[in-house]
Order: structure tokens, then C-alpha cells, then sequence
């Protein structure tokens, strides 16, 4: 059983009118589609932020999750550059998608066409406890591959 649905608020920006909320595909869809608020071409290698065309407030204790959507990227290499996003939930401007072309085509974009999902999560916080010595592990400092391929 998942936990019951949060509430956030949503407001349409000017640029925004007439166009879909984010929406989920289907029953179980994970994350909510968001579409372009503006029709623009990615050239390859090209990034640009991309205007969805409205704002939120996600209540205190969460965050929302950008994230590329696996058809773009498998069909054309396009993708959230910085995946995933995270929208904070004091971030009250207009929520846009980082969208990296690292296909070798062109990639166009239309107004209205659905370019990310949103993905809802509880934010763990943490202190800091500072010491001058770590506790003693068998990884110890090993990393980046250390354990083989
Ligand atoms: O894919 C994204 C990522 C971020 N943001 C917005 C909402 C987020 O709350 C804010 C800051 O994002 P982040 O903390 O990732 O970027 P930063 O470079 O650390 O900027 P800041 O100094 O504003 O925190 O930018 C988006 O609209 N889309
Ligand atoms: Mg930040």
C-alpha cells in the first residue's frame, strides 16, 4: 500500500494557460507527465530549460522529483540533464525541465508535448556530527570499482 496522496498546490502562469496540468498516464503510472509550455529545437549537445507554464508549493517535509522520460531517451537521446531535478518546497518560481539533446538529430519540441515526470518524495534531513576519526570498515576507503566489475 502506498501512503495517501499529498496535496500540492499548483498555480498556471500566463505562458501556461490552456495547457494540460500534469497529469498521470495511467493507473499506476509513477510519475505525473509534464508537457512543454513553449515549442523549441534542441540541436545536439544543446541543453535549455524549458518552460512548463505554471509554479507549486509542495508542502513542507517534500520534494518533487524531475525526471527524464525513457522514450526520449531511448529514441532520441534526450534527457533531464540534471536528473533527477528537485524541485524544493520554498521554490515558488516556474517549475522547467533541463533538456539535453545528446542524440545526433535535432530534436523538436512542441507546445503541449510531454517532456518529463514528476515524481513526489519525502525528504529525509540530516545533522551533521562532526569528529576527527570515522569508524573502521572493511570497504575502508575503497570505491570506484574497488569491489571489481
Ligand atoms: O529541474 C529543475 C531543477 C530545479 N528547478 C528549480 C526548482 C528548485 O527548487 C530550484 C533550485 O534547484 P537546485 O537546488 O537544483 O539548483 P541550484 O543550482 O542549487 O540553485 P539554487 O541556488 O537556487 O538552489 O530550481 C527546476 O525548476 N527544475
Ligand atoms: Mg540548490
Amino acid at each position: 500500500m502506498s501512503p495517501p496522496p499529498i496535496t500540492i498546490s499548483i498555480k498556471r502562469l500566463d505562458h501556461g494557460k490552456g495547457l494540460p496540468l500534469p497529469a498521470y498516464a495511467t493507473e499506476g503510472a509513477a510519475g505525473m507527465d509534464v508537457v512543454a509550455a513553449e515549442a523549441l529545437t534542441l540541436a545536439p549537445g544543446a541543453r535549455a530549460a524549458v518552460a512548463t507554464g505554471f509554479a507549486i508549493a509542495i508542502p513542507h517535509g517534500f520534494e518533487v522529483q524531475v525526471r527524464p522520460r525513457s522514450g526520449l531517451a531511448l529514441k532520441h537521446g534526450v534527457t533531464c540533464l540534471n536528473t533527477p531535478g528537485t524541485i524544493d518546497s520554498d521554490y515558488r518560481g516556474e517549475v522547467k525541465v533541463i533538456l539535453a539533446n545528446l542524440g545526433d538529430e535535432p530534436f523538436e519540441i512542441a507546445r503541449g508535448d510531454r517532456i518529463a515526470q514528476l515524481v513526489p518524495a519525502p525528504v529525509q534531513r540530516a545533522m551533521l556530527g562532526e569528529v576527527d576519526d570515522l569508524d573502521e570498515t572493511v570497504r575502508g576507503s575503497g570505491g570506484f570499482g574497488s569491489t571489481g566489475r
